[in-house]
């Protein structure tokens, strides 16, 4: 290809970013609205009633000194599952509560009746259900010690008034597979390594027990905020930190945090690159439990000691694969180890993912202790949901085939969403100019567009204003829209964990899903990765495919990235400790309840990760944020 390859390199955009166009709405993540500093309130004065909480009694906050000896420090978090009870009697007359933004309101741009051809207003064909039937025989396997039972409903757990009130208002009725599993686990505690399939429900296993551990634990030191160095600046102490890979997945994970944790007190924070730090810094500067950051932002915001580590008991890495990768890796192992942030085994470390490689896994294990592995489903590997096809077209017909593949979604007067993936940014901009001329709607997201550029075309997209969005992998990991009924690969990835998680960004939550790729000579590495994971997702491989995928220089014969082991295998779905004589630490309980067919699994031996797709962007990532 002509054009300078990107992925997750993409992002390597200068920084700070250009002032906003003129046009463009504010940034979701400044709708917190105001509220005066003194309103704070730490977490465990917030539930008691408001009679007894008036924020003039509060304590002083501790000293900084005081916090040296670490709250909680060598105690462990998160208590047990079926811990003492708050929330309640909490009141909700509390001062704080009284200005918090109901986050259930809908902060999106009012959608665009044009997108529904059924005259139908295109919110109303958001489907709010989650189909469980499709999750009824999903397989799980833990390894580990005392692994903690799995529970079936939320009302088994003890997670507090609320935030059952905050699971009501989500209209979930039940937990999904990885939120069985893994919220008892991190409520007793316990360090996790969970891989469970796209869209599954992984931001709420991650968010409820943190939120649950917060309120039940020791207060966060000075309600998450303390005087720092000089110039009378604030040092922020958060309880939790919740890293991801780009700017909108921590908005997301934001945005769904902070609707888990209205009213309970808790208070969440958000630090991205790319926006103004002195807005994120004002927001840092009222308290905060739990921060959602990327890293380079983080990292910026300790250097400049505006935030500290020292108070962290919860650290939860979403995306946990990708956030160890080469491109993030030295920044995410300075932040955990080269700062002030408490060992493991003081600290709770929770790492989640789609796709978990074993030398990822390896590496991760750095940061637990004594840590259970937990796989949900067919793990790197796609839903069933999602109905996947394979079509050859060669690259001068891409166009032509793309539009085709529009004209027949119209033609069913549906309104959905077209999420399309390509290579390169300059293929996002010029792709996405040629289907407006071509009368279908676009937007386009990368890593040359600046922030708010990235967000307005996030939400128009979104909103269904432009129901057709071309991105590049800056939009692959993590990002859930409703509505996003086919992801097309235009140009393929390199690197089968990234094809999972573009096609994951449809068939979510139990809906079903469509994903279309366009295959030519230059996919061919992939050929046998594509074709496995096809076939183990009970996809229909087309016949040619398969003849590639049998031909050595095609895949078939080697080891390598995107080589998978023999049929049946569920790379990444297994526990590399019960692989190897390496258990790591904690050790394994070994041999493990492995389920259904072959367990094979693991990367073809010895695979070495970032091997390609990355697009040689060592150190690029960290302008992602
Ligand atoms: N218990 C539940 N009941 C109903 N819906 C749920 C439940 N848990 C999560 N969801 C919804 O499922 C969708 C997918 O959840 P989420 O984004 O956490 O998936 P994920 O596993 O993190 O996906 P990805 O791997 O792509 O990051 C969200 O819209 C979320 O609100």
């Amino acid at each position: 290809m002509a054009s300078s390859r990107t992925s997750w390199a993409d992002v390597a955009d200068a920084e700070p970013a250009p002032p906003p166009p003129v046009t463009a709405p504010a940034p979701a993540a400044a709708s917190n609205g105001p509220a005066p500093r003194s309103s704070y309130v730490p977490p465990h004065l917030r539930n008691r009633p408001a009679s007894s909480t008036p924020a003039a009694s509060a304590p002083p906050p501790r000293s900084t000194a005081g916090l040296l000896s670490r709250p909680g420090a060598g105690s462990s978090f998160g208590a047990s599952a079926t811990g003492g009870s708050f929330g309640a009697g909490r009141s909700r007359g509390g001062r704080s509560w009284d200005r918090e933004p109901d986050p259930f309101a809908d902060s999106d741009p009012a959608p665009a009746p044009s997108s529904a051809t059924d005259g139908t207003p295109f919110e109303e064909h958001q489907n709010t259900g989650i189909n469980f039937d499709a999750y009824e025989d999903i397989p799980v396997e833990t390894s580990g010690r005392e692994v903690p039972a799995p529970v079936s409903t939320f009302a088994e757990i003890d997670l507090g008034e609320a935030l059952n009130d905050n699971i009501r208002r989500c209209k979930y009725v039940r937990p999904t597979p990885v939120q069985r599993h893994a919220i008892p686990i991190s409520l007793a505690g316990r360090d996790l390594m969970a891989c469970a399939q796209t869209g599954s429900g992984k931001t709420a296993a991650f968010c409820f027990p943190i939120i649950s551990g917060i309120m039940k634990g020791p207060p966060s030191a000075g309600g998450g905020r303390q005087r720092g160095g000089g110039m009378g600046m604030r040092t922020a102490y958060p309880s939790a930190l919740i890293l991801s890979p780009t700017r909108e997945l921590s908005m997301q994970i934001h945005e769904e945090a902070r609707k888990f944790s209205y009213q309970t007190g808790v208070r969440v924070v958000v630090a991205y690159g790319g926006a103004p730090i002195t807005q994120q810094l004002r927001e840092l500067e009222r308290g905060v439990d739990i921060l959602v950051a990327t890293p380079g932002r983080l990292v910026d915001l300790l250097e400049r000691a505006r935030v500290s580590l020292q108070s962290i008991r919860y650290l939860a890495l979403d995306e946990a694969d990708r956030m160890l990768d080469m491109g993030f890796e030295p920044q995410v192992r300075r932040i955990v180890e080269q700062m002030d942030m408490p060992l493991p085994g003081v600290r709770q470390t929770m790492l989640f993912s789609a796709t978990f490689p074993k030398e990822i896994q390896k590496m991760a294990s750095d940061f637990l202790d004594n840590y259970i592995f937990l796989a949900v489903g067919r793990v790197g590997s796609s839903t069933d949901l999602i109905a996947q096809r394979v079509e050859f077209v060669q690259e001068a017909d891409k166009r032509s085939h793309l539009m085709d593949l529009l004209h027949a979604q119209r033609d069913t007067g549906k309104p959905t969403l077209t999420l399309v993936f390509v290579e390169t940014k300059r293929g996002a901009d010029s792709l996405e100019s040629w289907l407006c001329m071509n009368g279908f709607p676009a937007t386009s997201i990368h890593g040359d567009r600046n922030q708010q550029e990235r967000e307005y075309a996030l939400r128009s997209f979104k909103s269904g204003q432009t129901p057709i969005l071309v991105a590049t992998d800056v939009a692959a990991r993590g990002l859930d829209i409703p509505l996003v009924a086919h992801v097309v690969n235009f140009d393929l990835p390199n690197d089968i964990d990234d094809y999972v998680h573009r096609i994951g960004r449809t068939g979510r939550a139990g809906k079903s899903g469509l994903a279309t790729a366009f295959f030519n000579d230059n996919n061919s590495s992939l050929a046998r990765s594509l074709a496995d994971l096809m076939q183990e997702s009970n996809q229909e491989v087309p016949a040619w495919l398969l003849r590639y995928a049998a031909r050595p220089s095609y895949g078939g014969g080697g080891g390598g990235r995107n080589r998978r082991s023999g049929g049946g295998s569920r790379f990444g779905g297994r526990d590399f400790r019960n692989d190897s004589s390496s258990f790591g630490k904690g050790g394994s309980r070994g041999g493990g309840d492995y389920y259904g067919g072959g367990s094979s699994g693991g990367y073809g031996g010895g695979s070495s990760y970032g091997g390609g797709g990355y697009g040689g962007g060592a150190g690029a990532p960290s302008s992602w944020d």
